[in-house]
């Protein structure tokens, strides 16, 4: 991992660029596969499996007996940790209800909201190069205490076309029923427009590689809404000397072992930490079953000495990373600072993967900057408020003039009138 000391300010953003590709030449594939989605449904998407992942579908659609069957595969132990995972993932989730409450914004005019789930969802569980059934929990629970009526969830298969027994278990567990194998552009595809076997859906949720998420911003000019662009993990850790180099280096492979397009940084104000770091890093990920994709995402990689945790807190704002780790004495310092992440992982016992897994926190977030203006999943991002009013005569006689001002100052006649027709009627 590259080593930067005291870098300009001006420099920080070519410093800590994001390895993606390019928009461009993604959103042409994205266009042509959505195209022949549209065409010829689901024969589109067995051609794109095979053409991507490389083995042939018959049945889209996961059976009940696939799904149910499932459990037998997996250690009684792997059933235990999923369940408590899920359960703090519920509880986490289950306290985010927000009631509205009535107001009277002026006497006899009252308004509230009403929170309605999305009816039709769609769900994408990455499967690419490791089956994350934990997705399958952090959308599928809050989608189930948000009360969503249907549920779509597609995932690529493997090899000889078959979904981790993971997945369904997870599946299982939170009642989701229409699952498909199929992964990639074709699967939001599916999802955004609809095929024989696949129902369209309103929002599409769920992180993935970069053409996942390239797909899903092309949905939204399809008029489905997402939940946000997650794509490759990323992490950034700031640590002084009160840090634990073997835990930072753990925490920086554990990110970097998701994918080669992955990036991981390290921003410190110690250099005997960042050259404890790099010993780590070398001795930890050689051990690696997926060494040869954490290096890669290494290569993508930066450690920056720094001048100040004042100067790490503004390179971490401008950066925006999904995931934030302070390895420092004084956190609150910093904490009060934090401006843009989608979340934080305070002191030396908190590793980022307890998020990623089983704290209660939602791992699908944010990444390549978004955390500036999107926050991660939460129980809100599977429902919608409508908002009502309801103005007594009294109100209209309080409010009404505003309106008709207004009204006639954006030259909009007929809007005057419907509060003048009301207000000259004795009745
Ligand atoms: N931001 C988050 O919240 C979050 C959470 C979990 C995982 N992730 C990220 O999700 C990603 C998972 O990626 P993955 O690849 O393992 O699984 P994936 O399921 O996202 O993608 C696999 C699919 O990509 C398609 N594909 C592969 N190569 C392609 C190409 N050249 N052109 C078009 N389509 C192609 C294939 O159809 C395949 O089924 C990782 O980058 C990981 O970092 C992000
Ligand atoms: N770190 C990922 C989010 O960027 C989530 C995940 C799932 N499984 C392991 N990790
Ligand atoms: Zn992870």
């Amino acid at each position: 991992m590259q080593t930067i000391k005291y870098p300009q300010k001006n420099d920080w953003n070519q410093i800590l660029a994001r390895p993606t590709i390019e928009l461009e030449e993604m959103k042409e594939v994205v266009k042509q596969i959505f195209k022949e989605v549209k065409a010829d449904g689901d024969a589109a998407l067995r051609k794109y499996t095979w053409f991507y992942d490389r083995v042939k579908i018959d049945e889209l659609a996961v059976s009940q007996s696939e799904i149910d069957d499932s459990e037998q595969f997996i250690s009684d132990e792997l059933k235990q940790a999923i369940q408590l995972a899920a359960k703090n993932i519920e509880t986490f989730h289950k306290a985010q209800k927000i009631e509205s409450d009535l107001i009277e914004t002026t006497e006899g005019v009252s308004c509230w909201r009403k929170f309605t789930p999305i009816d039709k969802i769609g769900l994408y569980i990455p499967g690419g190069s490791a089956p994350l059934f934990s997705t399958v929990l952090m959308l599928g629970i809050p989608a189930r205490i948000a009360n969503c009526q249907e549920i779509v969830l597609c995932t690529p298969p493997d090899k000889n076309g078959q979904i981790n027994p993971a997945i369904l278990y997870a599946c299982k567990l939170v009642s989701i029923t229409k699952v498909f194998r199929i992964g990639g552009i074709q699967a939001i595809g599916a999802m955004a427009i609809g095929t024989e076997s696949v129902p369209a859906v309103y929002k599409i949720f769920g992180p993935g590689n970069q053409f996942v998420t390239a797909a899903k911003q092309t949905a939204i000019q399809l008029s489905v809404a997402i939940d946000m662009p997650a794509g490759p993990s990323e992490v950034l850790v700031m640590a002084d000397e009160s840090a634990v180099p073997e835990f930072v280096a753990a925490d920086l492979l554990s990110q970097a072992e998701h994918g080669a397009d992955s990036q991981v940084i390290l921003l410190s104000w110690n250099e005997k930490l960042l050259d404890a770091v790099q010993i780590e890093l070398k001795k930890q990920l050689k051990k690696l079953s997926r060494e040869a994709i954490a290096t890669k995402a290494l290569n993508n990689s930066k450690m920056i000495l720094v001048e100040s945790a004042v100067e790490a807190l503004e390179i971490s704002n401008q950066y925006a990373p999904e995931h934030l780790i302070l390895s420092v004495k004084n956190e609150d310092e910093i904490l009060n600072g934090i401006q843009n992440a989608g979340s934080v992982f305070i002191g030396n016992y908190t590793p980022e993967s307890a998020g990623d897994y089983a704290s209660g926190t939602n791992h699908t977030l944010p990444t390549n900057g978004y955390a500036k203006s999107y926050s991660g999943v939460g129980l809100n991002s599977f429902m919608k408020s409508i908002t009502f009013q309801k103005i007594t005569r009294k109100g209209l006689e309080n409010l009404g003039p505003s309106i008709e001002i207004m009204a006639e100052a954006e030259q909009l006649e007929a809007h005057k009138n419907a509060v003048s027709i009301r207000l000259n009627k004795t009745c």
